[in-house]
């Protein structure tokens, strides 16, 4: 009788320390899940330092999105209220705003606002200073002369594609339309980490698309970006 548990003791401690164990390691795991959910249950982000804005093909209705390698890309097709020789004429304007706001000692980026006949210009404005960028200027005066349901029908034309600063001034201006001449890529390139203009990388069309209505663009247009480019050239040394 002895000699029986003394060789089921040892058989017995380790089932009850694997009990212990095995418990242990299965609280360890719930807290880990529940740390993972919000107060409703709903799952939250593993990654909370990861920008999670949607793919701007599937989530802008009626309009594809680029490729990288659809340097040419133009959204329009049929919707896009501007002609590709509209846009072009438009962006020649921008730009001579762009040189004026240079002259003015200022970064040189011009925008103008096109009513909705495609051809009329109703508002120019330059670059004038870090914060208070062309697009972003334009957007503020045109959302406190016009009516939000007319800016729907309007073109904001910008020599570089707008910062995510400038695209969220012209979501919250209504500004239904925008096209632009050389990506923000190559402002990135020519500013490099300049202290008055450290450009970012986040297209327009993906802050658009985190937004609630169908903001179109236009834009590149590579037949321009030298023009565009010009008055840069000795201006980020
Ligand atoms: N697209 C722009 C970048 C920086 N400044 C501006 O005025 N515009």
């Amino acid at each position: 009788m002895k000699n029986i548990s003394m060789n089921v003791l040892p058989v017995f401690l380790f089932l009850v320390l694997f009990i212990i164990v095995g418990g242990c390691i299965t609280k360890t795991t719930d807290n880990d899940n529940s740390g993972m959910s919000g107060p409703s249950g709903q799952v939250v982000s593993a990654n909370p330092g990861t920008l999670n804005v949607p793919d701007v093909e599937t989530t802008v209705s009626g309009i594809s999105g680029p490729g990288s390698e659809d340097v040419n890309y133009f959204s329009d097709g049929k919707d896009f209220p501007l002609t590709r020789e509209q846009i072009l004429k438009h962006l020649r304007t921008a730009n001579e705003v762009a040189k004026e706001a240079k002259a003015a000692g200022h970064h040189p980026f011009g925008a103008v606002l096109v009513a909705p006949d495609g051809e009329t210009v109703l508002m120019k404005q330059g670059n004038m200073g870090g914060l208070s960028h062309a697009e972003t200027e334009l957007s503020r005066r045109a959302s406190l002369q016009y009516d939000p349901d007319y800016l729907w029908n309007c073109t904001l034309v910008t020599t570089f594609e707008p910062c995510a600063m400038c695209s969220g001034n012209i979501y919250w201006a209504n500004i239904g339309n925008m096209a632009y001449g050389a990506p923000e890529t190559t402002l990135k390139n020519l500013t490099g980490a300049s202290k008055s203009n450290p450009t970012m990388n986040l297209p327009s069309r993906t802050v658009f698309a985190a937004g609630q209505k169908p903001i179109r663009v236009a834009g590149p247009f590579p037949e321009l970006e030298d023009e565009l480019v010009a008055p840069h050239r000795d201006f980020w040394k």
